[in-house]
């Protein structure tokens, strides 16, 4: 069971203020959405949060480690992160990018234990690239290769998954089968924080919203109390309808 907290984690870029004094907690059995607008400091405060950026002030911990002192083969066997800009190196085949996720015990792409290998299967028929596996990554549409940058993350098999805008790239289906799949890794007893700018989407999966405005954390708790009108303008600045889980967004204010 993995739990990150951030207790008043604030990040700077010189002056300017990215997060402001964020206060969170995702453990084991949430799915987590962290919302908000464009800028309003989210892949800051993940990064802050997993110890990949430098925190200005307040504290970072995962499993009650401080995160920046985490070495990152620890780190990646605690929490799989899947960063919203993903670089590839070089062309590879799809199975050996996902191989990538294994990183964390110490395999690499061509040198897989059994558990490795098996992780690696998984995680290529949970996202349905089966039949992709051998394709260069360089020949793959941008969806497709969302998928397989998806896939790398699950196949560390870590207790915490933490994603940044994993179905940006996707078709509606591939959007629903990616966050289907994120439902069954937290009934098998995992834990998510999720970027997602597909509102929609994000109030009908999640368990829990934190909502984010100009560096701040401007509510936290479940869909249920958080998803409300008011807060859509507050936040987003659009009219909305909202009754339920379903939201219907009438325009811009
Ligand atoms: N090194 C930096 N120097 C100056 N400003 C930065 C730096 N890094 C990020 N920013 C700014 O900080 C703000 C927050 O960026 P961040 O990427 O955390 O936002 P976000 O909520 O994830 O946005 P998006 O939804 O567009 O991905 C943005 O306005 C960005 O331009």
């Amino acid at each position: 069971m993995t739990e990150l907290i951030a207790e008043k984690l604030s990040v700077h870029a010189g002056q300017t203020a990215l997060v402001t004094e964020a206060d969170f907690r995702v453990g084991a059995g949430e799915f987590v959405a962290l919302i908000g607008p464009n800028g309003a400091g989210k892949t800051s405060l993940l990064r802050a949060s997993l110890g990949l950026e430098k925190a200005s002030g307040g504290l970072a911990s995962i499993d009650d480690e401080n995160s920046a002192e985490l070495a990152p083969m620890e780190r990646a066997r605690r929490v799989a992160y899947l960063p919203q800009q993903r670089p590839l190196a070089w062309p590879n085949t799809v199975r050996d990018v996902v191989a990538l996720g294994r990183y964390a015990y110490g395999a690499a792409p061509g040198r897989l234990g059994a558990q490795d290998a098996d992780a690696v299967e998984r995680a290529l028929t949970k996202t349905g690239l089966e039949k992709l596996a051998y394709r260069q990554t360089d020949t793959l549409s941008g969806g497709e290769l969302a998928r397989v940058h998806f896939a790398r993350a699950l196949a560390s098999e870590a207790g915490l998954l933490v994603a940044d805008e994993p179905v940006a790239a996707l078709d509606p289906r591939h959007q629903f089968r990616i966050m289907d799949i994120i439902q069954q890794y937290i009934a098998a007893g995992g834990g998510a924080l999720v970027v997602l700018h597909d509102l929609s989407l994000a109030a009908r999966y999640a368990s829990r919203m934190i909502w984010m405005k100009d560096t701040r954390i401007v509510a936290d708790g479940p869909v249920e109390d958080t998803l409300t009108a008011n807060r859509m303008a507050e936040v987003f600045s659009v009219r909305a309808k909202v009754e339920g889980r379903a939201i219907e967004i009438e325009g811009a204010i």
